[in-house]
């Protein structure tokens, strides 16, 4: 890699994204903010992650790969994500591959110092890096701030305290906050000592809107961790056209004038959108269950399903398994089931979609948010129990399934079934129609106005970057 012909005054910066689309999807497209506005970037990662971003290349973005240790943790070569794999061992294998990638990327951040590195959250050795090249560092937290702060404030007590108090509130927020099963103690002891590293960065940049965080959560986190967070989201806005939002990620495995079509031949707010993110797994029982209900509250709908699950050919005995015998058949006006990956921006931006079965990914959540889509919560593991506080009861956009089962990926397997009774009641809730889901409906089409608008000229977002942007060319400048 050359070196960049630098523009006068613009910036240098470079980006470490973590190998899983929830992680690298984002701070892809924080890099490429930057790079539209006229700052030089280069993402460092690895082959087979490289292949999905070469079409952003310009003479402001560039890639620099180094190569990912598979085979060493006896994975096949390629698999370079955690998307790429379908079981908790491997998952811990791509997590352990991708630690090591710091003896590499380090030789090149020393032979090729930025003004800035912004790295994700779980690679907290870029600390000791930048603080010996004395330039700052960012982390991207892929978190909502909200969900930042709950776990600032779970971790603050001891866990133990928690499970004997009835109901489970997280102390000391802005607002009361109950949870129905506390984090389990595996998952605080992994995200605990990242926290604590991310609270000696520059600052948190985060895929979120200001007004979705809330001030109160903005001014609450600084409050008690004395640090910044930067808010340059939904960054999932900067994919303008069609074909941009179909190749998010990854190219989808549907066209999208196909989906298009089938969407407009569908009343507005008709269509269920399901979809669980880019790792989560379920089992063959759970998949059957959200068949079930779906087809009981008998509204149209788009399921995705990971395309490991339900190959088109697979045969009747394998697909008996998951879903209800002549499902496809009987639906076959009614849905789609998109086997693989999605065009997930491009679908919840159409009209027709009316509500969002979501495991509350942030990524997800956020997107349903700048789509005006209310959601149907329905949290699986890590964080994703904060965000559906955060949309259920802070702004009123979404129903709860009810999951108590608090799974973390990589360590334990989630074990217990939600029942087709609590998915359809759920489901119903909102597409049924209503006074209260009309309501719900009016409330987050006025937040996803208010995101677009964040991230226009004069928006919360656009003058937050152009901020940030100031203050680290006030530090390169005041170093040089
Ligand atoms: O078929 C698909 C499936 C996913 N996506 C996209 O993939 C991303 C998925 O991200 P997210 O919704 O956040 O889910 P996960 O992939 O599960 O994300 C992980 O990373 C997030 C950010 O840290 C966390 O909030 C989650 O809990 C964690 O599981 C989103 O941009 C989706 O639009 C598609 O475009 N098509």
């Amino acid at each position: 890699m050359g070196a960049f012909d630098l523009d006068e005054g613009s910036l240098r910066l470079h980006f470490i994204p973590y190998p899983s689309p929830g992680h690298m999807i984002p701070l892809c497209d924080i890099a490429r903010l930057f790079s539209s506005r006229g700052h030089h970037v280069t993402i460092l990662t690895t082959p087979s992650n490289a292949h999905t971003l070469h079409k952003f290349i310009s003479h402001r973005l560039r890639l620099h790969t180094v190569h990912f240790p598979s085979r060493q943790l006896g994975l096949p070569d390629g698999v370079e994500n955690l998307a790429a794999v379908n079981n908790v061992e491997d998952s811990v294998k791509v997590h352990e591959a991708a630690m090591l990638l710091r003896g590499p990327m380090e030789r090149f951040l020393e032979r090729n110092p930025p003004d800035c590195i912004v790295a994700d959250f779980f690679f907290p050795w870029v600390h000791d890096v930048a603080t010996k090249l004395r330039i700052p560092r960012l982390v991207f937290n892929g978190f909502s701030l909200f969900a930042v702060c709950a776990m600032h404030s779970i971790y603050a007590n001891p866990i133990e305290s928690y499970s004997n108090s009835d109901p489970n509130v997280v102390r000391d927020l802005p607002h009361r906050i109950t949870l129905k099963a506390t984090p389990p103690k595996v998952l605080i002891d992994s995200t605990k000592p990242l926290l604590e590293m991310e609270l000696k960065s520059h600052g948190i940049i985060v895929n979120n809107f200001a007004e979705l965080d809330g001030e109160e959560y903005i001014q609450h986190y600084e409050k008690t961790t004395g640090h910044k967070a930067w808010h340059v989201g939904p960054v999932s806005l900067i994919c303008r056209t069609a074909e941009e939002k179909t190749e998010r990620g990854q190219e989808s495995v549907v066209c999208a004038h196909k989906c298009l079509s089938w969407l407009n031949s569908k009343r507005a707010n008709s269509v269920l959108y399901i979809c669980f993110g880019s790792i989560n797994q379920f089992s063959d029982k759970q998949l059957y269950e959200i068949a079930c209900a779906v087809e009981a509250s008998g509204c149209d709908f788009v399921w995705v399903v990971p395309e490991k699950k339900g190959k088109e050919d697979e045969s009747e005995e394998e697909k008996a398994k998951w879903m209800p015998k002549g499902f496809e058949k009987r639906n076959m006006t009614k849905g789609i089931i998109i086997r693989g990956w999605a065009p997930q921006v491009l679908i919840l931006g159409h009209l027709s979609v009316g509500a969002f079965l979501t495991h509350c990914g942030w990524n997800s959540t956020v997107e349903a948010v700048s789509a005006g889509v209310p959601m149907i919560m329905w949290p699986v593991h890590d964080e994703q129990f904060y965000n559906e506080k955060l949309i259920s009861e802070v702004h009123g956009i979404g129903v709860e399934v009810g999951a108590e089962e608090w799974n973390v990926i990589g360590f334990v397997v989630k074990k217990k079934v939600v029942g087709r009774e609590s998915i359809e009641k759920a489901v119903r809730k909102l597409m049924d129609g209503g006074d209260e889901a009309e309501k719900i409906r009016r409330r987050a089409r006025e937040l996803g106005k208010k995101a677009r608008a964040a991230v226009e000229e004069g928006g919360s977002s656009h003058k937050n970057l152009t901020s940030l942007i100031d203050e680290l060319k006030r530090l390169r400048d005041s170093s040089s």
